[in-house]
Order: structure tokens, then sequence, then C-alpha cells
């Protein structure tokens, strides 16, 4: 199995790098690539750490050689937030990185797994598509937006707030991934309930936990640590589905039929082939239901900047 990271020398990058490097099985490739001329660096000094996975890393202007026989690409090139910024003010910056670095995909390893986690994400990944269908080689069921940061951290504050151990918390997480359009399913968590103002401020507190990453390191970035884990438990879930293994399932932002989007989130069962099944999200509260109609002009929004962002 061969994992490659774009973007491999950033906050995210090298953190996802190091939770690969402990984690894939035995046997597997990790490849870096990033434009700073450290990569190659991190993958050497990753490469000390006496697991069973062989590290390579390049650096420059063209990810070609890293992506070549990849299985699994993921990606976090790019620009990340500063106070006072929305993700939407990133596109600039990385709707041109995210295109480029699919071109090369599409030529390298059009048969990957591609998930993308470089904001903002609603659009990235209709860049993405696009690019792939110029191409002539979109598969749907093999490009995915990275959500799994909200889903962590909705189990984290959900546990924190109930009192409960997070490892029994699971839940899904549907819409996107900024603001509105991230929609916490609380109402389907078991053994628990909230009162109606427990519900508005968990919500809110889960929309808005980048910014509060983002205030706290004033001006130095956004979350890079618990995306690195959320990145490498989807990763590692893509890679389990590659190799057979059963009853694997990840929220993701997917081309998945949706009757909401084009684009939206929601629990997929991971295969052989990436998406297996696109899974019903189940029944929602009248609160969240009112949330998922009410955030479907922004992600709708999102997704036409991007698409004619390629057209
Ligand atoms: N999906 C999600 O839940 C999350 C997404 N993000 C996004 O992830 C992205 C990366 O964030 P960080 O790692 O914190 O940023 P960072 O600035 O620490 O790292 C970004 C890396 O991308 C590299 N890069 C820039 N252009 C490139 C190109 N054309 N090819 C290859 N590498 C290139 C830079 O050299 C840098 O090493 C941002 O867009 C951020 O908003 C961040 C947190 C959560
Ligand atoms: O908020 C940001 O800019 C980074 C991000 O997507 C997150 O932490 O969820």
């Amino acid at each position: 199995m061969k994992v490659t990271v774009l973007g491999a020398a950033g906050g995210i990058g090298q953190a996802l790098a190091l939770l690969l490097k402990t984690q894939l099985p035995a046997g597997s490739k990790l490849s870096l690539y990033d434009i700073a001329p450290v990569t190659p660096g991190v993958a050497v000094d990753l490469s000390h750490i006496p697991t069973d996975v062989e590290v390579k890393g390049f650096a420059g202007q063209d990810p070609s050689a890293a992506l070549e026989g990849a299985d699994v690409v993921l990606i976090s090139a790019g620009v990340a937030r500063k106070p006072g910024m929305d993700r939407s003010d990133l596109f600039n910056i990385n709707a041109g990185i995210v295109r480029n670095l699919i071109e090369k995909v599409a030529v390298s390893c059009p048969k990957a797994l591609v998930g993308i986690i470089t904001n903002p994400v609603n659009t990235t990944v209709a860049i993405a598509a696009e690019v792939l269908k110029k191409a002539g080689v979109y598969d749907k069921n093999r490009l995915f937006g990275v959500t799994t940061l909200d889903v962590i951290r909705s189990e984290t504050f959900i546990a924190e707030a109930k009192g409960l151990n997070v490892a029994d918390v699971n839940i899904n997480v549907i819409g996107g991934h900024s603001g509105v359009t991230i929609l916490p399913l609380l109402s389907q968590i078991e053994g628990v309930s909230f009162s109606d103002e427990e519900v508005a401020a968990l919500t809110t507190r889960i929309q808005n936990a980048g910014t509060e990453v983002v205030e706290a390191k004033a001006g130095g970035g956004s979350a890079t640590l618990s995306m690195g884990q959320a990145a490498c438990r989807f990763g590692l879930s893509l890679v389990r589905g590659l190799q057979g293994e059963a009853n694997v399932v990840e929220c993701a932002y997917v081309d998945g039929g949706s009757e909401h989007a084009e684009f939206f989130a929601q629990p997929v069962l991971l295969g052989k082939n990436g998406v297996e099944k696109v899974l019903p999200y189940g029944e929602l509260s009248a609160f969240e239901a009112n949330a998922r109609d009410t955030m479907l002009d922004t992600l709708k929004g999102d997704i036409k900047i991007g698409v004619e962002f390629v057209k």
C-alpha cells in the first residue's frame, strides 16, 4: 500500500506523516511531497523511526515522482487561516494549488483514492472533481473531502459535556466543512439527552472549533495536530477498506448522489474501490432538519465557485 501526502512539510503534513509512519500496516510505502526544500529531510528524519514503513521525500515544482503508484493521496498543500479570515478567504491561493496538484494526480495515479484537506474544502473538492472530469478519469467513489476533524471534535466535546468515555461516542457530522454547513447530529447519540440550549451551544461550538484554534494560535496558523490525527484516522480507514476489511465507515464530503447538493458529507462504507456504499445519515430532530435545510444555499454556492473556477 502506498500513501502519498502532498503538503507534507506543513503543520498538518508533518503531524500526519509521523502518525502514518507509526500506524500504516507493515510493508507500506509513505511518500512525502511539498514545494518546501526541507521535505526530503522530513522523510530522512521519519525514516529513523523503527517501523516497517518505507518513507521517501520529494521537493520541487513537480509532485509526479511522489505520486507514481500511489493507492491513497492526502492533500494538505496550501495556506491556512489567520484570525479574522473565513475559510473562503483561502480560495484565491488554494484553488490554484489544488487544481495543479490534481492535474498531476490525474496523470500519475488516476485510480488512487484522494482525500482533500486543503480549505475551503466545500470548494476545493468541487475543483478536484472538475479537473478529474476534464482529464477523463473522474470516479466519484475515489474523491473525498476530509471532514473527520469535525467528527473527532464532536466526539471530544460531547464526551466532555456528558461525562462519557470518548471511545464510546460515535456521531455523524453531515453537510460540509465550514460554519453552518457543519452539522453534528447530536440527537442520534445513544444514551444521552441534550436540552435545546445544550444542542444550540454544542452545535455552534463544533461549527466554530476551527476558529477557536485559529484565534488561540494568534496568527500562527490553524489546527494542525488535531487535523493530523483526523487525517490519519481517515487515511487509515481508506487503507483498511482497500485491504478488504468489512464495515469500515467514515463520514466524508462526497459526490454521493445526495438529494441536497452535488457534494454532501455523510457516512460512507469504504471498500476496495473507495466508496462502496453511501449510507443514510438517519433520523434528524426538528432543529437538525432546519439546520440542514438552511445550510444548503451556502453549500451549493461554495460548490458552484469551485465548478466555475475550472470551467
Ligand atoms: N479539512 C480540514 O478539516 C482542515 C483543513 N485545513 C487546511 O489545510 C491546509 C494546510 O494547513 P497547514 O498544514 O496548517 O498549513 P501550513 O502552511 O503549515 O502547510 C502547508 C504546506 O503546503 C505547502 N505547499 C504550498 N503550496 C504547495 C504546492 N503547490 N505543492 C505542495 N505543497 C505546497 C507549503 O510549503 C506548506 O509546507 C490549509 O488550507 C488549511 O486551511 C486545516 C485544518 C483542518
Ligand atoms: O478553521 C480552519 O481554518 C482550519 C479548519 O478547517 C479547521 O480547523 O476545521
